[in-house]
């Protein structure tokens, strides 16, 4: 029997278009898919410290967004470890609190009064927030902090300023890490999520504030991490700062050496922590901008990559770079 015709009924066929248009938009999802597997296959299983620096998580959505990537590389089968820190959270407190503190040489002053207050803000809150985040999406997060465990040691460290040594109170350099905490936590098959507050190796009962960015390389080189992915505030690193003209897309070690006495304080640390994990065995380090959602998953998923990759000088002997990476070559893109 045929169905009497609805006289609103349009003459084209708008449900074969809608049709249409959502196997396209399907066929666009599997093709991403696609593109991931070469790079699923590569890092099954692989250690990826991903830092989470405090000026990229500027927004609940975009901590949603970098709960979502941890999640999807621990459920990839890669072994996700977060290290964060939390600059700009520990600013607000002290704000609120009353207390001053200044940056020299790219680090905080740090009175014993400030050091309550940093491990109050990093352990207690940015730490425990983003374990929060995480395990929204199963119970997969465990916070530890450099305390736990003896997983950090660190020894006071000052700094050099226009050739004066400064005393930067308690502010430390890590010395030694004891991986065995952050291990069991993964063969557990879940995702430590690290504050980088250390026991003081000098000082029995007295903890250290040390920059999360080193921090962060010191453990992705104790855990022969595969890559240490650092996320920050910024697209990657520029050859030319401030002029922001040309941003850099790989960059070899000793490049970067160079490159040290041409970028400003917040981009020191994190230089300095790609080179002390490529140095210590790390084959690679990324700077990219945490501001882009799901920019963790385009660094490690896709055939681009965003952001800038720090690698080991080429030799000639060096294994292939992996595929589809920029890896092979040294270039800029303006
Ligand atoms: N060569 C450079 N390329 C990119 N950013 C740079 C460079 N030199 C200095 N910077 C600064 O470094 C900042 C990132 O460091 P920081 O603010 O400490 O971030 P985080 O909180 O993520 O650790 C950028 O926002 C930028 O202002
Ligand atoms: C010694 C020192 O400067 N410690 C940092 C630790 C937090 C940190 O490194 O946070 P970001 O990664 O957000 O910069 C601080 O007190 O701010």
């Amino acid at each position: 029997m045929t169905q009497p015709t609805s006289p609103t009924r349009p003459s084209v066929d708008v449900r074969g278009l809608i049709d249409a248009a959502a196997i396209r938009v399907a066929a666009g999802k599997a093709s991403t898919l696609v593109e991931a597997l070469p790079w699923l296959e590569r890092f099954r299983g692989a250690l990826v410290v991903v830092k989470y620096g405090g000026n990229a998580m500027v927004d609940d959505e975009l901590k949603a967004a970098f709960a979502e990537d941890v999640a999807f590389l621990r459920y990839a089968g890669l072994r996700p470890v977060v290290v964060h820190g939390g600059g700009p959270q520990i600013k607000a407190m002290l704000e609120r609190v009353g207390l001053e503190s200044e940056f020299k040489g790219g680090l905080r002053v740090t009175t014993p009064e400030v050091m309550d207050v940093v491990r109050m803000v990093l352990t207690g809150q940015v730490g425990r927030e983003l374990v929060g985040l995480l395990n929204q999406h199963g119970p997969i997060a465990v916070g530890l902090s450099g305390e736990d465990a003896a997983l950090l040691g660190a020894r006071r460290r000052g700094a050099v300023i226009e050739g004066e040594q400064v005393d930067l109170g308690l502010v430390g350099d890590v010395e030694s890490v004891n991986p065995s905490a952050i291990l069991d936590i993964l063969d557990a098959g879940r995702v430590p999520v690290v504050s980088t507050v250390a026991p003081d190796l000098d000082v029995e009962g007295q903890v250290l504030n040390v920059n999360a960015d080193t921090a962060a390389a010191a453990i992705a080189v104790a855990l022969g991490a595969e890559k240490l992915v650092v996320l920050t505030d910024v697209e990657g690193i520029y050859a030319d700062w401030p002029d922001r003209g040309s941003l850099l897309s790989t960059i070899t070690v000793s490049a970067a050496r160079e490159l040290l006495t041409r970028v400003d304080h917040g981009m020191v640390p994190k230089l300095e922590a790609c080179i002390r994990a490529v140095d210590g065995g790390v084959p690679q380090t990324h700077v990219v901008d945490g501001r882009k959602p799901h920019s963790i998953l385009l660094e490690i998923f896709t055939d681009e990559g965003i952001g800038t990759m720090v690698l080991p000088d080429i030799t000639g002997s060096e294994p292939a770079p992996v595929p589809g990476s920029a890896a092979a070559a040294t270039e800029e893109t303006s």
